[in-house]
């Protein structure tokens, strides 16, 4: 029994998010919440014959309804790149966005497991932990930053190279934050590629990924359903490293520093993280690397704490 609202979920992301979530035995009810279109994307999910239950959210007067009793939030609301701009450049218009959802999800689903899609994740997640702490109900194991798209295309990417490799087996840790150069796979020898660039570029105007996205949001919240149901499950993810301090401490050893969150591979438990997997050596480039993406990831998470203080929630 396992109760799941998508805040966002009439968007390019959150309608397949949906699709996929809806085909998830182990979701019993599924909440849909936009500011548009939302009753049409629900009705027409729920026909799908599986035995969860969907129920349409539509505008901010029905957002409390949709939160009520649920134990995974996901939050693909927010607007996505165009050509040119930066995942930074999407700061001004989703910082508000996210801050209104986390009130309403201390409000009215303060325990519930809370995974980030909305960019940029770096700081995103920062502005709904500042959100949370200030209303007394903040758990680091149970807020996440959904980088498992970063995974999933370093094993795609992997295969491209290398034929043979199944891809969907290949398990490359990739560490740091979700953007540009924060984004660090473990794979030394790789030359870099920019994911969320080239779909935005192939897109033209028309978005940014939304269909491996949605993929890689059912895998994250399948990964979290497991282990809410008992299982053994690692997934990455953009956490505080104060979820799991001592699983940190090799984290930190690799160039993470005293930075407050990270993305690492998490193991999965009932309440959340249960703990931050260590990474096993690096190698110089990597280090490197992983130096200049922490120089980046402290400004993004300063600019999201700082956005909530000044808006003195
Ligand atoms: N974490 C990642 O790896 C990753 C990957 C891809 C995209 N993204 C990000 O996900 C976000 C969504 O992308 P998309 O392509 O689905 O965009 P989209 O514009 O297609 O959909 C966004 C949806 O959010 C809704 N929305 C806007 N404000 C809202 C609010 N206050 N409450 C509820 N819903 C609201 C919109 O109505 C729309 O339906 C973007 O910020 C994008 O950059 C993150
Ligand atoms: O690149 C983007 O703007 C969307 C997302 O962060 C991605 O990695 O595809």
């Amino acid at each position: 029994m396992v109760s799941v609202a998508i805040l966002g979920a009439a968007g390019g992301i959150g309608q397949p998010l949906s699709l996929l979530l809806k085909m998830n035995p182990h979701v019993t009810r599924l909440n849909l919440y936009d500011l548009v279109n939302v009753p049409g994307v629900a009705a027409d999910i729920s026909h799908i014959n599986t035995n969860s239950t969907v129920s349409s959210h539509l505008d901010k007067q029905n957002l409390g309804a949709a939160l009520t009793g649920v134990d995974i939030v996901i939050i693909p609301a927010g607007v996505p790149r165009k050509p040119g701009m930066t995942r930074d450049d999407l700061f001004n218009i989703n910082a508000g966005i996210v801050r209104t959802l986390a009130e309403a999800i201390a409000d009215y689903c303060p325990t519930a497991i809370v995974g980030v899609i909305s960019n940029p994740v770096n700081s995103t997640v920062p502005i709904a932990a500042e959100v949370l702490k200030a209303r007394g109900v903040y758990n680091p194991k149970r807020l996440f930053g959904v980088t498992s798209l970063d995974v999933v295309r370093a094993s795609r990417f992997v295969r491209d190279i290398r034929p043979t490799v199944d891809a969907s087996a290949l398990r490359i840790p990739v560490v740091g934050g979700h953007s540009g150069t924060t984004i660090v796979p473990l794979l030394s020898l790789a030359e870099p590629r920019f994911g969320g660039d080239e779909v935005v570029q192939a897109k033209a105007g028309a978005g940014s990924a939304t269909l491996s996205m949605a993929y890689a949001a059912a895998r994250f919240t399948d990964s979290v359903i497991r282990a809410i149901n008992g299982e053994d499950v690692v997934e990455p993810a953009f956490v505080s490293l104060d979820a799991d301090p001592h699983g940190a401490e090799n984290i930190r050893a690799l160039g993470a520093g005293s930075l407050e969150y990270f993305a690492v591979p998490v193991q999965l438990g009932k309440e959340g993280v249960q703990r931050i997997v260590p990474v096993p050596s690096v190698t110089p480039f990597e280090r490197k690397a992983i130096g200049v993406a922490s120089a980046e990831l402290q400004k993004n998470i300063s600019k999201g704490v700082s956005f909530t203080q000044k808006a003195k929630i």
